[in-house]
Order: structure tokens, then sequence, then C-alpha cells
């Protein structure tokens, strides 16, 4: 019996990957992804299923006012009759409620030195971006557009995990899809763990291209077992990573790699407004001794045109004129389009982020309110301490250490890595995001940076410049000598964040003697405080005879016009509980939530 993939079928069928999904859930049919194989038995279940949507669909929009046809049927109505996708989609655009238009792809890709990133993109690029128009030269500008029978797909063509990390590292995630490339004939090396972990740090979805399939010696099937081993589990070994052989001499399976683009693309349902506010990121800039400030901007949200002030960092330029990556001149660029601009008067630094303003005295205006914003807080050089919530997350969910471990060997990473798996509860997580042989290097910081995470080097240090590094971005980097006394800092990351545990405390008890109409905080309880004390913002609670009549907060205590923030036994307060109700002869409650010392 032979195996379907889903998005064929999809295709076959002329329904959408999640539509198809979506049958899929209802017959309680597992699968990973769109790629996941489905048995043969199952296809015909879903063929009947959509043959008996579209008999139900037929003879509601026959006799319209019966009932209004769902949107689910009506895309469905011309299967299991084959159409073509690009008919599907045209027919049902019109239908869907005046949304946010999808937009191409932003792609980027890293991988282990040699293994072919820059021949991949070549190939890509030679075969899939037009011819340029007369006088138009191709130039680096660190992103391409290429044209694929899916649609349009952006490569940044500046390969390697630093680019992508120094972009993330300035808050702006401009891929939404990482390639990382294996070379068959070399299998996972330390720089393809790196490109891995920076991809999962960025929650980028990930698709392996295993290039170099036409060497002799290529072994596809031992890059994807030592892939189980990072527990990125092949798509035909049962997992949801998918996997492309390629090569970037023949081109072989590149297709395939541009069509799991489109389809990862379709899933990940990537949307912008070109109508919207205008906003983008810095791929690169140069200088060009003729023409000044040349910088590559992704738009990513809203349209660009010739004449537009832009605001970057504390500079702003207005753009005199613009280039598509193929070197052709435009007039205006909409969302995941790489422009090269010239206007700018000093180059931006890659990963800045882009926005516009009306005019030139408004640019300005931004530009002064950012440089008086820099420098309060350099005056004020405030090292906040963050709070346990900014830093893990809301309370309540489990938490998570991420800690990029450094060794001197595979078997002391194996022996720590051994150690700390054992370490995990169900309260705090660890997920170590690199484990790598040798110093700690920037690329690391970059990427503890942006994931929030604690680089521990056993028997390794870091050389000056990237514990400098460290120390400007407030990085912990610590390194040990000793196994324990690495684990016993892993302990006390993982004491710091384990959940507080709080238990609410008796404050005070007061008697409602009369009640207050304000004409702003409405009904005040005129109160006596009966024993204990009442806090501002405690928590009360209001009993009327044995019933509880109200919960909630204490939002404002006065003593006669004054507002104050406690008051003690034997004196007599307004208490505001922004609720109109209370009666006299009330009782309030004030209690308080604590938090309780740990074992
Ligand atoms: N046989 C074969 N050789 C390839 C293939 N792809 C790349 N190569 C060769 O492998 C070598 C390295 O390729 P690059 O594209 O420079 O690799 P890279 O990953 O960009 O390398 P860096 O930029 O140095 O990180 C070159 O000699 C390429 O010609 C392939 O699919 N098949």
């Amino acid at each position: 019996m032979s195996k379907v993939r889903i998005y064929s079928l999809a295709k076959d069928l002329g329904v959408d990957n999640n539509k198809m999904l979506e049958i899929l859930d209802g017959l309680g049919v597992s699968y990973k992804s769109v790629s996941s194989t489905i048995e043969e038995d199952t296809v015909d279940l879903i063929r009947e299923i959509l043959a008996a949507e579209a008999a139900e669909a037929a003879p509601a929009s026959a006799q319209a006012p019966a009932a209004p046809m769902a949107p689910a049927q009506a895309e469905t109505q011309a299967a299991p009759t084959p159409v073509s996708t690009a008919t599907a989609t045209a027919e049902r655009e019109p239908a869907a409620a005046p949304e946010v238009p999808h937009r191409a792809p932003v792609v980027t890709i890293m991988g282990h030195v040699d293994h072919g990133k820059t021949s991949l993109l070549d190939y890509i690029r030679k075969t899939k971006v037009a011819a340029k128009e007369a006088g138009g030269i191709t130039q680096h500008v660190g992103a391409f557009e290429a044209q694929t029978s899916k649609g349009r797909i952006v490569f940044i063509d500046t390969p390697g995990h630093e680019a992508f990390t120094t972009i993330r590292a300035r808050g702006a995630n401009v891929a939404d899809i990482a390639i990382i490339v294996i070379a068959a004939d070399d299998s996972l090396m330390p720089q393809t763990r790196e490109a891995i972990a920076h991809a999962q740090a960025a929650k980028v979805p990930m698709i392996v291209a295993i290039n170099k399939v036409d060497l002799p010696q290529a072994d596809a099937d031992r890059v994807k077992t030592d892939l189980t081993q990072l527990n990125l589990v092949p798509e035909e070994y049962g997992g949801d990573l998918v996997v492309v052989p390629v090569s970037a001499k023949t081109g072989e399976g590149v297709e395939d790699l541009l069509e799991y683009i489109s389809l990862t693309a379709e899933l990940e349902d990537l949307r912008a407004d070109p109508k919207g506010p205008f906003s983008g990121v810095i791929i690169e800039s140069r200088v060009d001794r003729q023409a000044g400030v040349l910088a590559t901007v992704m738009v990513q949200e809203g349209t660009l045109h010739v004449g537009d002030f832009l605001v970057v960092g504390e500079n702003y330029g207005k753009i005199k004129a613009m280039t598509d990556s193929g070197g052709g001149r435009i007039k205006e660029a909409g969302p995941s389009t790489p422009v090269q601009i010239l206007g700018f008067s000093e180059a931006p630094s890659s990963g800045e982020q882009v926005a516009s303003a009306k005019n030139e005295h408004a640019a300005r205006e931004v530009i002064a309110q950012r440089a008086s914003n820099r420098r309060d807080v350099e005056n004020a050089r405030i090292q906040r301490k963050k709070t346990l919530e900014e830093m893990m997350g809301p309370l309540g969910e489990t938490r998570t250490v991420n800690l990029i471990l450094r060794a001197d060997t595979q078997g002391s990473l194996e022996a720590i890595q051994g150690i700390l798996a054992r370490k995990e509860t169900d309260e705090v997580k660890i997920n170590v995001l690199l484990a790598g042989i040798g110093s700690p290097t920037e690329g690391d910081v970059l990427l503890a940076s942006t994931a929030e995470a604690t680089i521990l080097c056993f028997s390794v240090t870091a050389a000056g410049g990237v514990k400098k590094m460290a120390e400007t971005k407030g990085i912990d980097l610590k390194s040990f000598r000793i196994i324990y006394e690495m684990i016993d800092e892993v302990d006390r990351l993982l004491r710091g964040t384990i959940e507080p545990v709080f238990e609410e405390r008796f404050l005070g008890r007061a008697e409602v003697r009369m009640v207050i109409r304000h004409p702003k905080s409405g009904n005040i309880a005129g109160s006596y405080v009966t024993n204990g004390m009442f806090k501002r913002n405690a928590k009360a609670k209001v009993t009327r005879g044995k019933e509880v009549v109200y919960q909630g907060t204490i939002v404002g205590l006065k003593r006669f016009k004054d507002d104050v923030r406690e008051v003690q036994t034997g004196f007599e307060c307004g208490i505001n509980l922004d609720w109109n109700d209370v009666l006299e002869g009330d009782i309030i409650e004030a209690s308080e939530m604590v938090e309780v010392e740990q074992a």
C-alpha cells in the first residue's frame, strides 16, 4: 500500500494545507507536519469527506437564503475535482475579509565552514534570479529575491550565523526560516551545532539541506543519524525535521528545497500590511566612494517610497534613490523586499531598526528625543535588577534555565550534560543551547545575550575580548576547574528560578460605621480599625453577617482628607474598595500575600 505526503495530496485535491490538517485532526490521524505521509485508506476517507462537503455546499449555494455558506465549505466547494493551487487560491481570495496580505519568506543559510553555503546561494541566485535589466549592475547588497514556481523567496546572502545573530542581538528578527547546510561527506561539525543552536534560540523553523550529495563519499544517512543525537529527528525517522538532500554543484534537490521553504512559509502564515506604517531593518551598509552611504534595508511592514524620510538610531536620511537586489532602480518597495538606499549621511549598523517620518522636521524631532533618552540613561546608569518574572517569564509556567556549555573534551561535556539531565524537575527545565568543545567565542556571548543564557566553562577559559564583551552585555560567564563546582553553580541557578511560594497573611479588621459618597471615587467605607492595621493595595474581604459579599483590593485609604498608606488599630479611616455596594455594619478584613522562604 503506497503512502502519500499530506501537502501533495492537498495540492492534488485543490485544498490548502491547513484545511487538510484540520480534516486529519478531525479523523484523529497523527502527523508531524504537512510533509508527513499518510496511508492510502486515510486518503480515501479524506476524498469522501471533501466530496460530502462539496455535495452539501452545492445545494446550499443554489438556495442561498436557506443557510449562509461557511467559508470552510466555500473553500472546498470545488473539491474533489483536482484544480491547480493557483486557481484555488485565486478563487478563495475574494471571499476572505480584507485581511493583511501574505508576504514572501525571508530565509537565512547557516552551517559549518566549507559545507557549501555560498555555493548553494550562488546556485539559487544563478537559476532563480531574473536576468538584470540593461545597465543594472549586480552588486552585493546582503540579500536577493528568487522567483520560484511557488512564489518569491528572499535570501539573506551573507551566510553564517554571526550575521544572523548580530541582527538578532539588536532585537530584530529578519529571518523567517533557517536553512542549515550540512555537507554529506562531513556530517555534523562544531559550527553546524552552533548554527542549530542559533536557529533554535531564535525559534525560527529549520530546514536541513544535506549538501554535496553528488560526491561518491556522500553519506546522507549518517547525517540523519547524527542529527538524531541532537534530538533533531528527520521526518523519515518519525520526527518533524525536514531534511532535503541537495547538490549545489549539480542543482539536484534544489527545487525540492525551495518547495519545502514555500511550504514552511505557508504554515508560518507570514503576513505584512503594505499599507501600514513602515518598519524595516538594516541588513548591511557600506560607503561607496562615489555614491556615498549605501544601506540595504529589509522592508518588514508598510511600503517605502523614493523621497521618504527615514530614521535609524540617531540619524535620519531622505531616500534619494532606491535599487532592488537585482540592481534595478525602483520607486517603491513593499514587505519582504530588500532594497539598497542612497540617502543616509552615516552608515547604519546591521540589525538597526528603521522607521519612517512624515517630513524632515518630524525626523529631527524623533532623533532629538532619542538622543535625550540615551543621555538620560547614560547619566542615570541605572542597573535595574530584572524581576524574576521578567527573566523567566510569567509565574505559574515551567521555568527554563538557558545554558551554554564549553569544555575541553567531548567526554567532559557528556559527563556534565549527564549530571544536568538528572537535575531537571517539573518546575525547572535546563535548556542547553549549545555544548561545544573549546573556549567560548563572541558568538556564544551574542547567543547568550539574545537567549538570556549563562555561559559555563569547564577546563577552558575565555579570551580577554570575549570576557569583556560578556561584561558589557551583562552575561554571566564563569569558568570552573572542578566539575562539582560547576554543578553547584547550576544548583544555584536552578534555586534562583524555583517559583516563589506565597501565603496570605492577615493584616487587620475594621467595622464600617458610615458610607461616604464621594463624587469621584464612588462610595467610601467610613470605618474604624478594631484590630491589626490596614494598608493601601492590601487584599480586602467584606462580610455582611455570615456572608462574604465582596473580595477585592483596597485602592485608597484616607485619614480625614489626606491619603495615607497605613492606618493602625483604634483609628478611623476612609476605605476605598472601588466597590459601591458597601453598607454600614459590614466588616472589612485586610490581608496581604507574603513570600515564604523555601528550604
Ligand atoms: N562536489 C560538491 N562540491 C561542493 C558543493 N557545494 C559546495 N562545494 C564545494 O565546497 C567548497 C566550499 O563551498 P562554499 O560554498 O565556499 O562553502 P561555504 O559553506 O560557503 O564556506 P565558507 O564561506 O568558507 O563558510 C567549494 O570548493 C565548493 O566548490 C556540492 O554540492 N558538491
